[in-house]
This record gives structure tokens, sequence and C-alpha cells, in this order.
């Protein structure tokens, strides 16, 4: 059976308490035991990133969940996809940003030939907390000379005011 967009959000479940107590985790694997639902999610970010309007080179995809649904986006789209990845797992030249995590400093590279200077790219992940992910995600590409059109996500926590922290628009599935 072919999924609606509102039965894929309905997917979505709640974990109180995890990783560690106050945090409400929002888990998205539900989706992706479904194929039809991933259809339909997948189909559903096609859909916007062409309403741009606009030439988009790439999909960038953050480790680890935006690598689930990332490269189905930039297949569908007949673009590259293209990873940023914690610090010390890409071969090659990388640039290499450092950005504040809940518990201290992370890194984030991209590998240096994975974006041509003037292109266009979609940055995609799960879930936009306070930002400080794709942020650095943003300066990455801005190191690469590209330009992020939109910033999407399937789940936005709006009182953490990330999408405030990020140059770029932003869009969200589910805002909570
Ligand atoms: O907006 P922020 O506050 O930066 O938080 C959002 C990020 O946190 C989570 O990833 P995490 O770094 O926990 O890694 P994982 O995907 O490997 O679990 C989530 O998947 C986002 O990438
Ligand atoms: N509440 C949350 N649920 C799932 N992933 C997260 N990453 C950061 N905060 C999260």
């Amino acid at each position: 059976m072919p999924y609606t967009i509102e039965q894929v959000k309905a997917l979505v479940r709640e974990f109180p308490d995890f990783p560690s107590e106050g945090i409400l985790f929002r888990d998205i694997f539900p989706i992706f035991r479904e194929p039809e639902a991933v259809e339909c999610l997948v189909g559903h970010f096609v859909e916007r990133v062409v309403g741009l309007g606009q030439r988009v080179d790439a999909v960038v995809g953050l480790d680890a969940r935006g690598f689930l649904f990332g490269p189905l986006i930039a297949q569908q789209l007949g673009v590259a996809f293209v990873p940023v990845r914690k610090g010390g797992k890409l071969p090659g030249n990388v640039v290499r940003v450092t950005y504040q995590k809940e518990y201290g400093p992370d890194v984030f590279e991209m590998q240096a030939d994975a974006i041509e200077a003037g292109q266009t790219v979609v940055i995609v992940d799960d879930l936009l907390a306070t930002g400080g992910s794709c942020r650095a995600a943003e300066e990455l590409v801005a190191k690469l000379h590209g330009r992020v059109a939109l910033n999407a996500f399937v789940i936005s926590l709006e009182g953490l005011e990330g999408r405030k922290q990020l140059k770029a628009p932003v869009y969200a599935l589910l805002e909570c």
C-alpha cells in the first residue's frame, strides 16, 4: 500500500530519557522498515528540491543518519551524493571544521574534491537540534566555494532554535 506523507510522519517514535535522562529521542528507523514509506519520504524531499526551481549539483548528507536517505534523494535527482563524516574517516584531502556538540567539541570533514567552486547543494539530515552539526556542514560547503540552497530535515526540534544558526533556508517535515 502506498504511504501518504502523514502516515510516514506517524512512524517516528519517541523514547524518553535516551541516550541520557531528560532527552526525548526521536527515532526515524521505523520508516526504514517500510519500503513504501521510504519511497514516499524520498519523493517528498525530491519534490521540495525540484520546487526550489534552481539547479542543484549535489545532495550533502550528514554522518550518520543523513546517509540513510541522502543517497536515495540524490539518485532520484540524478545528482552526486556527498558525505560529511566525523573526523578521521575520509581518505585523501579533506576540509575540516570543529563544532560544538552537547558534550564537547566534534569534527566534521568533507573530501576536498567532492564539490566544485560555484556548485549548489542541498544538505540533508534526520534531525535539527541546536543546529551545530548542520552549521558545520554549511561551513564545509563554503570552504569549497559551494552554495547551500536548502537544509532539509525529517524533524526539527523548534524549541532549540537550530534554524537561527543556519545561513541557508530550512525545511523540516516534522516540527516538534
Ligand atoms: O543540531 P545538532 O544539535 O547539531 O544535532 C543534530 C545532530 O545530532 C544527531 O547526530 P549525532 O551527532 O548524534 O550522530 P549520529 O547520527 O552518528 O547518531 C543528529 O542525527 C544530527 O546529525
Ligand atoms: N532528541 C533527539 N532525537 C534524536 N536524535 C537527536 N540528536 C540530537 N537530539 C536528538
